[in-house]
């Protein structure tokens, strides 16, 4: 809209009014806090004096106890809103550039309002009218589902409908505004090709002010099924899982808070990708962990655990491996719900036979042997878990007898004179302060040695009795081990090779991607499930790299969360080798699941959306948000790539982009390429799960980049002798769909077969 309308100064008198207002609240604030800041210091300082302590009455010390209490209850409430204050001003500093960016005019029982939609609400100075809404209230909703018409919207008290004459979207800059539109059918385009044309940040930005319509119901879904997202590469999941947790938090902030929403990342680098989205929102960030880490946490002291990245870098580069086809074949049996099945059988036998357990020895002695634990474990009843627990207070109080007997030996005599000094003042001073001790009498001395013996047995001790607190008295590693020897003795032979490799991982004490869900399953079921009860939302993204059993798995330790799935099956990375369909597909999570289908990819331009599809099956069916850009460049070359790359990086960067992703295979090419690219380009080699998204050149195994994007990508080699095997389409589909404004692909002699369906007037030859 032209600015010299009416329109125009009449909105931009109404935000100098909104910012003079936003400035003077802010002030308010400000003033405010510190006033309860003073407070806070004056209550925790008087704490005290408030407080009616006797202790003498029982009747007293409840007294004494509620006194406290109502003094501690008014010291969390000030120190709460104090935290608020902080928000506030932080909110209202936010607003003051841009305090909103959407209108509609809504007529309801004949009666107009204008409703203002920004970042948060801001209300007038007497606290009657919504000056600002905040975008999640239940009447903004309508300003992503509709456009000017009859519209309605939900509230707690029920629906309200009415007729909405205008939508308009502002940019709003520093207090100014720069742009206006009156809005049709979508959220504006203008606004949305500004958003999607500016560069690739390190960082994810939020995306409020033009939400579309398919996006905004994931974001504000009710019900209580399982969500599950499929959408296509660039089409916004991510996205509008960062803004549906946002929501939450508005929705339900009397009862959830930040850290009771977890979310599921694939590695580092995306956790920092998306770090930054709900501070901008004003909000906390949720919880966010990727499930090596929690398997890590739980078995890296038992076995070496090989990483996703390390089970996906074998499958693409060890095809020589004498296990490689077994290993193909495990991967796919360990991520069916089926494996879970025979696990559960293999646990129900072990309630009649077969345990295993260690010897406890000290000293070099045994203690309990390992049959004796047995028997008790099969003389008790009840589950698995509870005879565990009834065998573990057992042998706890068996080391209780042990301690007894040990410290009548001759050895914690011998031991307690090379204790040391501090041992020896705090054993006097134990017995000081138990009674009238006197250092010149014998019978002190001979008091003061069973004290020091005491300790050194406790010491001791101390390592075996937290094992056995721990149940390591379990052979958790045999008794995997022995169900795939049952297994094979099932005569199934499809498992033969399966379980040949398995048991001989487990005898060297590793730990294989694809046999983390079943152990830590095995091993819940045997000491029993841990569970956290905290947790009310779960989120996982790219979800379809988690194998059925896994996310079963999942779902069991956060028996009161909500799920919420969010995936593509065309970029299966980790499953990319196995025939088992992917979580989104399986039918064993279908029941009570609501799905959703994004098919709109906003992310790539045009050109780039339209050279992808093909590669994909039902790729035709993706639809393309319309961007301009440049097709993409197959460059055939006949040397090594090096020089080739190092020019087209070069170009990208004069043009102006920031990012500039140069996407390799494996690990290994990706260090080769760095290796050559090193000294005349400023590049940064990404090869571990852990390193995080910075702006720049990245040089770096396609699989890494999964979530994230960049301005301009560069893949290296894409001849038909490097993507020759059919089941790294996908990956490369997730490569190719990484670029948001340009993408260049090389190749030598023949180019892969992936590309051979693109119909030539897709792209530019060069
Ligand atoms: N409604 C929107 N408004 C503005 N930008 C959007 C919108 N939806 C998506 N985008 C942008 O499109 C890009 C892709 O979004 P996002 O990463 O959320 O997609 P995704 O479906 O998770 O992608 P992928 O599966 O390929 O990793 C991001 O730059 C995001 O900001």
């Amino acid at each position: 809209m032209d600015k010299n309308t009416v329109e125009w100064e009449e909105e931009q008198s109404r935000i100098d009014f909104i910012t003079r207002l936003l400035s003077e609240k802010r002030q308010q604030i400000i003033n405010d806090n510190q006033t309860a800041k003073e407070d806070i210091q004056q209550l925790r300082k008087g704490f005290w004096d408030d407080v009616t302590v006797n202790i003498d009455e029982p009747d007293e010390v409840i007294e004494t106890y509620a006194s406290i209490k109502q003094q501690a209850e008014l010291l969390a409430e000030r120190e709460r809103s104090y935290g608020q204050f902080d928000k506030l001003v932080d909110q209202y500093g936010r607003q003051q550039h841009s305090p909103y960016f959407g209108r509609i005019d809504f007529v309801e029982d004949g009666k107009k309002e204008s409703i203002y939609i920004g970042i948060g609400s801001l209300m007038d100075r007497k606290k009657e009218d919504f000056l600002i809404y905040d975008w999640r209230a239940p009447i903004s909703s309508m300003y992503y589902d509709y456009s000017p018409g009859p519209a309605r919207y939900e509230t707690p008290e029920g629906e309200i409908e009415g007729e909405m004459e205008l939508k308009r979207q502002f940019i709003i800059r520093e207090g100014l505004l720069k742009g206006m539109f009156d809005t049709g059918v979508t959220i504006g385009d203008e606004l949305l090709q500004q958003a999607l044309g500016s560069n690739a940040s390190a960082q994810m930005r939020g995306i409020v002010a033009t939400i579309q319509k398919e996006q905004n119901k994931i974001i504000r879904y009710k019900q209580n099924k399982i969500l599950m997202v499929q959408g296509v590469a660039g089409s916004g999941k991510t996205s509008a899982a960062m803004q549906r947790i946002a929501y939450l938090l508005y929705r339900d902030r009397k009862s959830i808070t930040a850290d009771q929403i977890l979310l599921f990342s694939p590695n580092h680098m995306f956790m920092s990708y998306v770090s930054s989205v709900l501070p901008e929102l004003g909000e906390e960030n949720m919880r966010q962990m990727t499930f090596q880490e929690y398997a890590a946490g739980r078995v890296e002291h038992e076995f070496k655990v090989e990483t996703p990245f390390e089970q996906l870098e074998y499958l693409l580069d060890h095809t020589e491996d004498r296990w490689y086809s077994d290993r193909e074949k495990g991967i796919q049996l360990k991520a069916a719900v089926a494996l879970k099945d025979q696990l559960d059988a293999y646990v129900k036998r072990l309630e009649d036979k077969g345990m295993l357990f260690k010897n406890i020895t000290f000293r070099g002695r045994k203690i309990v042997s390992a049959d004796a634990i047995k028997g008790s474990f099969y003389r008790s009843s009840g589950s698995i878990p509870n005879r565990v627990e009834s065998v573990k207070n057992w042998l706890l109080s068996k080391l209780d007898e042990l301690e007894a007997e040990e410290r009548t030996k001759d050895w914690p005599e011998e031991e307690a004179a090379f204790l040391s000094k501090e041992d020896y003042l705090h054993t006097y001073k134990e017995l000081q302060s138990h009674q009238n001790f006197d250092e010149e009498t014998f019978d002190d001395f001979e008091r003061e040695q069973e004290l020091l013996t005491k300790l050194v047995v406790q010491r001791a001790m101390h390592p075996l009795r937290k094992k056995v607190a721990n149940l390591k008295f379990i052979q958790m590693k045999k008794l995997y081990h022995q169900f795939y020897e049952i297994v094979k003795s099932n005569g199934e032979e499809h498992w033969y090779g399966v379980a040949d490799y398995t048991q001989a991982a487990i005898e060297k004490n590793q730990l294989y991607a694809e046999d983390i869900t079943p152990y830590l399953y095995l091993k819940d079921q045997i000491e029993g499930r841990r569970v956290n009860t905290d947790i009310r939302h779960v989120f996982v993204d790219e979800a379809q790299d988690y194998s059925p059993f896994q996310m079963k798995y999942i779902q069991q330790l956060f028996p009161n969360a909500r799920f919420n799935l969010l995936g593509d099956y065309n970029q299966a990375i980790h499953t990319l080798f196995s025939d088992v369909p992917s979580v989104l597909e399986a039918k064993e999570v279908n029941e009570d699941t609501e799905r959703i289908q994004l098919m709109r990819s906003y992310r790539s331009t045009k050109p780039i959306v339209e050279f992808t599809k093909p590669m994909i099956p039902g790729g035709e069916k993706i639809e393309a948000f319309n961007r301009e850009g440049n097709k993409p460049r197959l460059h055939k070359i006949s040397s090594d790539a090096v020089a080739e790359v190092e020019k087209t990086v070069n170009e990208r960067l004069k043009e102006g982009y920031e990012t500039v992703a140069v996407l390799t295979r494996t690990k290994k090419d990706a260090i080769n390429l760095y290796d050559q690219l090193k000294n005349t380009i400023e590049a940064r080699l990404i090869y571990k799960e852990s390193q995080t998204f910075e702006k720049g050149v990245l040089v770096l195994p396609a699989y890494l980049a999964k979530g994230i994007e960049f301005d301009a990508v560069i893949i290296p080699d894409a001849s038909d002798k490097t993507y020759y095997r059919e089941e790294e389409r996908k990956l490369f589909y997730t490569a190719c769909t990484r670029a948001m404004h340009e993408l260049d692909i090389f190749y030598q002699k023949e180019k892969s077969h992936f590309l051979e369906q693109i119909p030539e007037d897709l792209y530019q030859k060069i």
